[in-house]
């Protein structure tokens, strides 16, 4: 559980416990740069509205980093506080790895579906399943989807965890895409809180 502003964050290690409704955002939101924040914000706003949960489903490590393809911008703990940040109610944690790799599209809507989603949202580029195959228009089948416009920054370009990487590799933080709170990420490691997860338990539970 996490706590800001007197707004409590749950957090669930691994599959959460079946919800009747919930407003979901995905992704996995390395950094919890601008463009990721917009997006969590529409769904704490559609929680709101609808007087839903709002429940944002992340994974630990970030696929592209267990894929090998990225190293990440930031540890889970720094991650879960960004986002707490912002107010969810639930953050979903799936502890990411070969066996959760290899679910396909159909299991991962079916993942999806225990927590009874009446609203996704995502980016345009989202796609999930073994080898990427599933894409927004096969969620669309299933949810009702809202694909996030892209947050850009003062020039124009798309923000994007790759972009604060590169800039990372020439020594810049790239704070300016990050948003409040950008000193958590650019901080030197060692200035970390530490959060305590009580939920390591829940990590099995998949069918
Ligand atoms: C069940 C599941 C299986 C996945 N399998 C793969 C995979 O085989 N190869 C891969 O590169 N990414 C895989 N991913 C990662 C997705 O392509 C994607 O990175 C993830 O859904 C987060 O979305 P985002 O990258 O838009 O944040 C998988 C994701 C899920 C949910
Ligand atoms: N600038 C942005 N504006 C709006 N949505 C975004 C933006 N960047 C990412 N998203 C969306 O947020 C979700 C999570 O994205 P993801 O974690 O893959 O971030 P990313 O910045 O695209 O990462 P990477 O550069 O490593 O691919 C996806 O649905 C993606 O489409």
């Amino acid at each position: 559980m996490l706590e800001f502003g007197g707004a409590v964050t749950e957090v669930s290690l691994g599959a959460p416990a079946p919800m009747a409704g919930s407003v979901l955002a995905i992704g996995a939101f390395d950094g919890v740069h601008l463009g990721h924040q917009r997006l969590i914000q529409a769904a704490v706003a559609d929680g709101w509205r609808l007087g839903l949960q709002s429940v944002i489903w992340t994974f630990d490590p970030p696929p592209k980093v267990v894929f090998g393809r990225a190293a990440p911008l930031c540890g889970l703990e720094e991650k879960l506080t960004r986002i707490a940040r912002l107010g969810p109610d639930l953050i979903v944690v799936i502890p990411f790895g070969p066996s959760y790799a290899a679910r396909t599209a159909a299991q991962f809507i079916a993942d999806l579906t225990r927590i009874s989603p009446r609203h996704i949202h995502v980016g345009a580029d989202f796609r999930f399943g073994a080898r990427q195959s599933g894409d927004v228009a096969l969620l669309a089948e299933h949810f009702p989807v809202t694909l996030a416009a892209p947050v850009c920054c003062a020039a124009g370009e798309t923000i994007s965890s790759t972009r604060l990487r590169d800039l990372r590799t020439r020594g810049e933080c790239g704070s300016a895409l990050m948003g409040p709170e950008a000193a958590l990420i650019c901080a030197p490691s060692g200035a970390h809180m530490t959060l305590n997860l009580h939920h390591r338990e829940a990590m099995d539970g998949w069918n």
